[in-house]
């Protein structure tokens, strides 16, 4: 019958339902499930935050990664994930999908207190990862205002992701993204095209810092908002990373404790991945 035959339409209906159950994405309460403690506990030697700030301050600081423009895919309402990133790059694009996450970055960029999060304590937190005094936040916020670029729309699922006017035509040197890939593909096969659609975006030699969720099948993005998540384990993220043009420089993996598993998501664990564009 019909229904074991899965139709080319298939993906784009997987990607169509993925985008109708983002239009109820509330960043507000996802900021509030995700970076506040326990997740985001400065005290805490094992929160998970500190553990994300942490890889990716060795990633920008090691020496390899350089250039101009660094693209940060999927921003969603966060910022944490380019706070080292702005002290190496003298351009910063934000990129999220919907216009709530973009207008939440905005608030945050045109500093009239419009955002939900007070992202203070991260940019201390990194002040102290760089050696400097955490009053020295006031002058890393100024520096990211001063390095971000814009703010745009992004859909990691078309073959050209960004609008043909967002980039050079060089490419960008460096992008991050986390936590996003993984929970807008409806499976593995989409998760692995998304990884090449965003590596369009690269120039050869450029690298990419990918942090995502390890086994997770689901997250709330809201009050009784539940969204799909493809589970990945480490395999399958190296195979995905291979078969779409990337040389894997380092892979690590957070565990997550009992108590970081706060019923906001299904989580087991969470990588960092540093790679290259061939
Ligand atoms: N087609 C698309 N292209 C690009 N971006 C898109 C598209 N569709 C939606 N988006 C955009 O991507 C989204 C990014 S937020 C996705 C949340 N990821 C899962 C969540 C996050 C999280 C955080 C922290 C921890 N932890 O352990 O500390 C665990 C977890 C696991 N749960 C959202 O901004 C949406 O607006």
């Amino acid at each position: 019958p019909e229904s074991h035959v899965r139709s080319p339409l298939g993906a784009e209906n997987g990607v169509a339902a993925m985008a109708a159950c983002y239009q109820r994405f509330d960043p507000a309460a996802y900021l509030q499930y995700n970076y506040t403690p326990p997740r985001a506990d400065f005290e805490r030697k094992d929160s998970i935050v500190p553990w994300k700030l942490a890889c990716l301050h060795r990633a920008f600081t090691e020496g390899d990664v350089s250039g101009e423009l660094l693209v940060d895919i999927g921003s969603g309402p966060t910022l944490y994930q380019v706070l080292s990133g702005c002290e190496v790059f003298n351009k910063v694009l934000l990129t999220d999908f919907l216009e709530v996450n973009r207008q939440e970055l905005r608030g945050w960029l045109q500093d009239e207190g419009g955002c939900s999060l007070d992202w203070t304590p991260f940019l201390q937190h990194v002040c102290k990862l760089e050696g400097r005094r955490p009053s020295a936040w006031t002058e890393k916020a100024a520096k990211l205002r001063q390095v971000i670029m814009d703010i745009v729309h992004i859909d990691v699922h078309c073959p050209q992701p960004l609008a043909l006017d967002a980039l050079p035509s060089a490419g960008a040197d460096c992008l991050v993204s986390c936590f996003c890939l993984e929970s807008v593909s409806p499976d593995l096969a989409a998760f692995t095209r998304a990884l090449g659609n965003i590596g369009r975006l690269l120039r050869p030699g450029g690298h990419l810092l990918l942090i995502g969720a390890l086994g997770e099948s689901y997250y709330f993005g809201g009050p009784g908002v539940k969204i799909p998540v493809v589970p990945l384990n480490e395999a399958q993220v190296c195979a995905s990373l291979k078969e779409s043009g990337y040389t894997l420089i380092r892979l690590e993996v957070y565990t997550l404790p009992q108590d970081m598993r706060v019923g906001v998501d299904d989580v087991s664990g969470v990588f960092f991945v540093k790679a290259m564009k061939e």
